[in-house]
C-alpha cells in the first residue's frame, strides 16, 4: 500500500552521464533530495548544471546512470500519470482546440463524453480560458498557450507538476500574471511543484525551498528554505533581502567555479 505520509519524492545518490560521440558528459553527480507532498520547489543554477536533466529523470523521460529517484517509495522507471510536465514551448497539439487539448489525456483514458466536457469546463474555468474553448493554439498568445498547457496537465489528475522554465519565453507582465495564477492553482490543488528557473526573483516569489545547483558535474550546492510568509510582495524590503542573499549564493558559486 502507498504510504502517503512519506516524502512524495526521494532522490538518492543520483548521477547521470551522457555519452556524446564517445565522450562522457557528467550532467549530474550524487544528487540527494527529499520533497514532501505539497511543497513548491524551485531548481536554480547556471546553464548546463543539470536542472532539466534532473526534471526529466523525475518525469521518467530519462534514465539515471546510477542512484535512484523514488515516487512514494517506488523507483521511477518511466513516465506516469502521477507526474505532469509543462515545457517552455507549451507542447500543445496545434490541430486540436483548447478544449480538446485539455481533454486529451482523460479521453485517452476512456472517460465518457459527458465527463470530458465537465472536466474540461472545470479546468478551462480554472485557467480563465472558458471563452477560448474552441480556439486553436495558433490563435492564442504565449501566456494563453501556457495556461492551456497547465490545464492539460492538471486534467490528468497528477500529483507532481514538473515545470521546465515555463514562463521563460513570456514578456514580463504576462509572466507576473501567470506566476500569480500558478500560486493560486497550487494553493487550491495542493499539488507538489518542481519548477526550473534561471530567475532569482521568480524563485523567491514562488518557492518554499530553492535548490541551488552547480555545474560540472551538476550537484546540489544549497537547499534553501525561503524565510518569507505568503503572499509575498516583490517590493517589500524583506523580499529584496532574500533575493540578494540568493543572488550572492549563486554568484559566489560561479566565481568559485571560475577560480578553480
Ligand atoms: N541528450 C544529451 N546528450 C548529451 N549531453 C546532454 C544531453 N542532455 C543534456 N546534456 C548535457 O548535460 C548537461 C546538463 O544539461 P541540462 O540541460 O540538464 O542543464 P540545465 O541546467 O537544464 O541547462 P539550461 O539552464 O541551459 O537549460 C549539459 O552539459 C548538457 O550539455
Amino acid at each position: 500500500m502507498t504510504d502517503r505520509s512519506a516524502p512524495i519524492l526521494n532522490i538518492h545518490g543520483l548521477s547521470k552521464v551522457f555519452n556524446l560521440n564517445g565522450k562522457p558528459i557528467h550532467a549530474l553527480k550524487d544528487v540527494n533530495l527529499e520533497i514532501q507532498k505539497g511543497e513548491f520547489i524551485c531548481l536554480i543554477g547556471a546553464s548546463g548544471c543539470g536542472k532539466s536533466t534532473l526534471l526529466r529523470i523525475i518525469g521518467g523521460f530519462e534514465d539515471a546512470s546510477s542512484g535512484v529517484a523514488r515516487l512514494y517509495h517506488t523507483p521511477i522507471e518511466g513516465p506516469g500519470p502521477e507526474r505532469g510536465m509543462v515545457f517552455q514551448d507549451y507542447g500543445l497539439f496545434p490541430w486540436l482546440t483548447v478544449r480538446q487539448n485539455i481533454a486529451f489525456g482523460p479521453k485517452q483514458r476512456g472517460l465518457p463524453a459527458a465527463k470530458l466536457k465537465e472536466l474540461s469546463d472545470y479546468y478551462l474555468d480554472m485557467v480563465g480560458l472558458s471563452k477560448f474553448a474552441d480556439h486553436f493554439p495558433g490563435q492564442l498568445s504565449g501566456g494563453m498557450k501556457q495556461r492551456v498547457s497547465i490545464a492539460r496537465v492538471l486534467a490528468n489528475d497528477c500529483d507532481v507538476l514538473l515545470m521546465d522554465e515555463p514562463f521563460g519565453a513570456l514578456d514580463a507582465l504576462t509572466r507576473e500574471v501567470l506566476q500569480q495564477e500558478l500560486l493560486n492553482i497550487w494553493e487550491r490543488t495542493k499539488l507538489t511543484v518542481i519548477f526550473v528557473t534561471h530567475a532569482v526573483e521568480e524563485a523567491v516569489l514562488l518557492a518554499d525551498r530553492v535548490v541551488v545547483m552547480t555545474a560540472g558535474p551538476g550537484r546540489i550546492e544549497r537547499d534553501y528554505r525561503i524565510p518569507l510568509d505568503r503572499p509575498r510582495h516583490i517590493t517589500a524590503p524583506e523580499f529584496n533581502h532574500v533575493r540578494q542573499e540568493l543572488t550572492e549564493m549563486l554568484t559566489s558559486h560561479v566565481s568559485h567555479a571560475k577560480a578553480a
